[in-house]
C-alpha cells in the first residue's frame, strides 16, 4: 500500500538500524495456485490475499543438526565463517519457511503478507488444532530488538483486561524463538480492512452500517489502548483486521508502539496518510495521533479513497489548512519543525517543483479558511443518497471533523467518541 513512501516507512519505526532496513529483495513468496497452474508468480506483495509460499529451505535434518549444536540460538555465530542462518533466510533475513513445516508446535499453512519487519504465516497449533497466526521477524539485531518491545506493549494491552472483556486489539498467545528468528503468535483473523476495501469497495467504499460497527469497535479499542497508557502509532487500514464473519476487528502490529513517556519527537512517525499535524511540526504528542488516524480510517472506510494522501510532509499541511483551515498560532509557535513548513510570519510556505527550473521552490500559500469540506470527500458530486442515509452521513462527518481537529488538546477523545451520534444504531 502506498501510505507512505518506503523510506518514510522504514524511517517511521526510528529505533532501527539503517542497515537493517536495507531490503535488496523481497522474501520470495509463490502463490500456491501458480504452483499448482505452472504459472509464473507476481511479484512479492506485502500482505497479498490468500498466498502460499514454495521455497528452498535447508532439509530438516541439516537445521535440526544445526540447532542440536546450539550454536544458532541467539543472533551471534559462534563461527565466523560459517554463516548458519544464510542457509535458512533469504539475503534480507526473512525466514525461508516451506508451507507443512514444524516451527515449534506450529505447522505452517500459508504466507498472508511481509512487511518490512517480518513475514507473517498463518498456521495451526499442532497440540490443539487452534488456527493462528505467526508473524516471523527478520533476523536482524534490531529488528529482533523492536519484535521484543512488540511482546512487552503486547503484554502489557492483553493483561489490561478483564475475563470476557472486549479490547479490539490482537490476542497474543504465544511467542518463541526458532532458527534465530523471534516468532509471535497471534489469534487468527481473516483481512486487513486494507485488503477488505481492496476486495469489496475500491473507490466506493464499505456501507455506513459497517464503517459504524467497525467505528465503535475501533473506539473501544483506543480507549483500551489508552487505559494501558500506550500509543499505537501506525494505526490504517492495513493495521485493521477483520474475523472470517466480517464483524469484528482488531488493531494489530503494536511494531511502533510505545509508552507515552518514552515519545521521541520525530516527523516519521505514524504512516504519512493517517500522521497528525502535531507529528509533522515535531509538538510533543500523545493519545491523540490515534484518534486521528482513526478519523483518516472513517473516511477511507466510508469512501474507499485517502482523506489526506499527501505525497510530503509539506504536502500534508497544505491538505490539513485546505480542509480544517489555519493552524492556532500557539500551536506553530510551540513546534520543532515550524521553520520547515512556515515563513517567520507563520504563514505556509508551500514546495512545489519549479516546472522550468526543476527545482524545489516554497512559496507562500496562505490560506485565511478551509476550501475544501469533508462532507464533499464523503459524497462527491453527483452520489445519491438515499434520503434516510443522510443523516448518518451527516454525523459520520461530525466524528471526523472532531477526530481531525488540528489542534490535539482539542480533538475528540475515545470516550467521547464512544457517546457520539455516529456510533448509535440507526
Ligand atoms: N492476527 C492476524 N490475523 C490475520 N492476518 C494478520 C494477522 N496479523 C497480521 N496479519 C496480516 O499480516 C500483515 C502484516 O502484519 P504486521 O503489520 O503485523 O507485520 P509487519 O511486518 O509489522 O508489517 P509492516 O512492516 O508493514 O508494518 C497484516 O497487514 C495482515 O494482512
Amino acid at each position: 500500500m502506498d501510505s507512505c513512501s518506503s523510506e518514510e516507512d522504514l524511517k517511521k519505526r526510528g529505533k532501527i538500524d539503517k542497515e537493517d532496513l536495507k531490503v535488496k529483495s523481497k522474501p520470495e513468496i509463490k502463490p500456491a495456485t501458480a504452483a499448482i497452474k505452472n504459472e509464473a508468480p507476481p511479484p512479492p506483495k506485502k500482505s497479498a490475499p490468500v498466498l502460499d509460499m514454495f521455497s528452498d529451505s535447508p532439509s530438516d535434518e541439516t537445521s535440526e543438526a544445526l540447532q542440536d549444536t546450539n550454536i544458532v540460538d541467539t543472533n551471534v555465530i559462534v563461527n565466523p565463517s560459517i554463516n548458519l542462518s544464510e542457509n535458512w533466510d533469504d539475503a534480507d533475513g526473512y525466514y525461508k519457511f516451506k508451507v507443512g513445516e514444524i516451527m515449534d508446535k506450529y505447522q505452517i499453512f500459508e504466507p498472508l503478507g511481509s512487511g518490512v519487519f517480518s513475514t507473517v504465516v498463518s498456521a495451526k497449533n499442532t497440540k490443539t488444532n487452534e488456527d493462528v497466526v505467526i508473524k516471523i521477524i527478520r533476523n536482524r539485531p534490531s529488528m529482533n530488538r523492536a519484535g521484543q518491545k512488540e511482546i512487552e506493549i503486547l503484554q502489557k494491552i492483553n493483561n489490561n483486561t478483564s475475563a470476557n472483556q472486549k479490547t479490539h486489539c490482537v490476542q497474543m498467545k504465544d511467542h518463541f524463538s526458532y532458527r534465530n528468528h523471534l516468532c509471535i503468535v497471534f489469534e487468527a483473523m481473516s483481512m486487513s480492512l486494507h485488503q477488505l476495501i481492496k476486495k469489496f469497495g475500491k473507490n466506493v467504499g464499505l456501507s455506513l452500517s459497517a464503517v459504524r460497527v467497525y467505528a465503535k469497535q475501533l473506539f473501544i479499542a483506543l480507549k483500551h489502548i489508552k487505559n494501558s497508557k500506550i500509543l499505537h502509532s501506525d494505526i490504517k487500514p492495513d493495521n485493521i483486521v477483520v474475523n472470517e464473519a466480517k464483524n469484528t476487528i482488531k488493531i494489530i502490529d503494536f511494531g511502533s508502539a510505545g509508552e507515552t513517556h518514552e515519545s521521541e519527537i520525530t516527523p516519521y512517525l505514524v504512516s504519512r496518510f493517517y500522521r497528525a499535524p502535531e507529528i509533522i511540526l515535531g509538538l510533543k504528542y500523545d493519545y491523540a495521533i490515534d484518534v486521528w488516524s482513526v478519523g483518516c480510517c472513517l473516511a477511507e472506510l466510508f469512501t474507499g479513497r485517502f482523506l489526506f494522501p499527501g505525497k510530503t510532509n509539506n504536502d500534508m499541511i497544505r491538505l490539513f489548512l485546505e480542509y480544517k483551515g489555519p493552524f492556532p498560532k500557539k500551536m506553530l509557535k510551540r513546534s520543532q519543525f515550524v521553520s520547515n513548513h512556515f515563513n517567520d510570519n507563520l504563514v505556509f510556505m508551500k514546495q512545489e517543483v519549479d516546472s522550468i527550473e526543476k527545482t524545489m521552490r516554497k512559496v507562500p500559500y496562505d490560506v485565511t479558511k478551509p476550501t475544501k469540506d469533508i462532507l464533499h470527500f464523503l459524497l462527491p458530486k453527483g452520489v445519491q443518497v438515499p434520503d434516510q442515509d443522510m443523516k448518518k452521513i451527516n454525523q459520520l462527518k461530525d466524528l471526523i471533523e472532531k477526530c481531525t481537529v488540528l489542534d490535539p488538546e482539542k480533538r475528540i477523545t475515545p470516550q467521547d467518541a464512544l457517546n457520539h451520534d455516529f456510533l448509535k444504531p440507526f
